[in-house]
């Protein structure tokens, strides 16, 4: 039976997420499993290691990327316009949120695994263009003397709107970046962006190669979150930084009362009537339900040997952004 790819191994029990191995060493089992000995304790671990959750569903672990995959080629070309639906373009604050805790400096490498159709590289591009722009129009303002043909050139050069900095959207799903391309190509973005397939578990890139890397809804989709976040850290230069936005808890009964009622009720019926797709988002809402809380996510994070790790809830808790440097 395959081992667990990584030394810490998170078990999801009801609600919440216990961490129940570490480097081959049983820490915390659940009180329930105490009382068994310790080969049949051992061998349980196993078997639940090689299990895993799709929504509610419990599926063979080697099952799940292929599910997750099926999920997003179908959704891929209403994507966007659900999101808009589904959150009354809510997500749009969401992800704007984010882009204002990166506050990226001139010559910043992103990395956006998870990247689907680019919302996140898109505002990065947005926001580094125009910061770049008004510094440039400060120098410009400084140095007077320079001619039109001088001026002119400053601004015809693309890739120098940037200041250097660049995006690299990673996605495992082949329909997601199509989508995004075209959404690129209609927008007109080109310099600085790139697009590659990739897993976020296994990333194509050397070590040390990012200053930032981001994750927007993408990490609860992953089947070994753990490892997701070891690669996480490989990929990041000394002194780069984590982000994740992802679904989280929600803390006040009432809102978790009408939330439960939307999630369950609304959005799957929307998912059939827009896109033609219950399934996926039953699976959607399934998923959310399954992701650790704050503090839960936020020790992951740290086993992933991130400092400084720190979160926000936002609207109630209904999503969070993680943050975390490697030192
Ligand atoms: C397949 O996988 C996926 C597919 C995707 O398309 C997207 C994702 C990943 C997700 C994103 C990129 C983000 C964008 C997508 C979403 C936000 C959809 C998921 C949404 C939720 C889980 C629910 C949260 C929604 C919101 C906060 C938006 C605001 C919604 C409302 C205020 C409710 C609108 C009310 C109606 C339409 C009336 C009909 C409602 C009912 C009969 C049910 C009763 C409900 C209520 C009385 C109100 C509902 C209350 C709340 C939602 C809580 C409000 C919270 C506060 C005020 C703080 C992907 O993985
Ligand atoms: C809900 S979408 C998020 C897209 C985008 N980040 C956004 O905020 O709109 C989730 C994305 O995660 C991708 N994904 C799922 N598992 C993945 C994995 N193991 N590695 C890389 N991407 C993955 C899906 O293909 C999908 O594009």
């Amino acid at each position: 039976m395959a081992a667990p790819k990584s030394c810490v191994l998170w078990s999801y029990c009801g609600r919440g997420w216990s961490r129940a191995m570490r480097g081959g060493q049983l820490l915390g089992l659940r009180s329930s499993w105490s009382g068994a000995p310790l080969n049949a304790r051992l061998l349980s671990q196993e078997k639940r290691a090689t299990e895993t959750h799709f929504g509610f569903e419990t599926v063979p672990e080697e099952e799940k990327g292929g599910k997750v995959y099926q999920v997003f080629e179908s959704v891929a070309k209403k994507y966007d316009v659900m999101n808009d639906m589904m959150s009354l373009g809510i997500h749009r604050v969401w992800k704007d949120l984010l882009l204002w805790k990166m506050r990226p400096l001139p010559g910043t490498q992103l990395l956006d695994v998870a990247g689907g159709t680019g919302d996140i590289a898109f505002r990065f591009l947005n926001y580094v263009q125009s910061h770049h722009q008004n510094k440039q129009k400060r120098q410009l303002r400084a140095q007077q003397n320079l001619s039109w043909e001088e001026i002119a050139k400053k601004y015809q050069n693309e890739e120098d709107s940037l200041g250097g900095s660049r995006v690299v959207v990673c996605d495992i799903n082949k329909e997601m970046l199509k989508v995004g391309k075209q959404k690129a190509l209609a927008q007109g973005y080109r310099a600085g962006l790139a697009w590659v397939l990739g897993d976020a578990e296994e990333l194509p890139f050397d070590d040390d190669k990012f200053d930032i890397y981001t994750i927007a809804f993408g990490i609860r989709n992953v089947t070994h979150i753990d490892q997701a976040l070891q690669e996480a850290h490989r990929v990041l230069k000394p002194g780069g930084r984590f982000l994740c936005l992802e679904f989280s808890q929600v803390n006040n009964p009432l809102i978790s009362r009408l939330y439960d009622l939307y999630s369950f009720q609304v959005i799957p019926v929307l998912g059939e009537v827009i896109a033609g797709d219950w399934k996926s988002y039953q699976y959607l809402v399934e998923s959310i339900r399954r992701f650790p809380s704050q503090e839960e996510f936020k020790e992951m994070i740290e086993d992933a040997r991130f400092h400084k790790v720190t979160y926000e809830s936002l609207t109630s808790g209904i999503v969070a952004i993680h943050s975390g440097f490697k030192l």
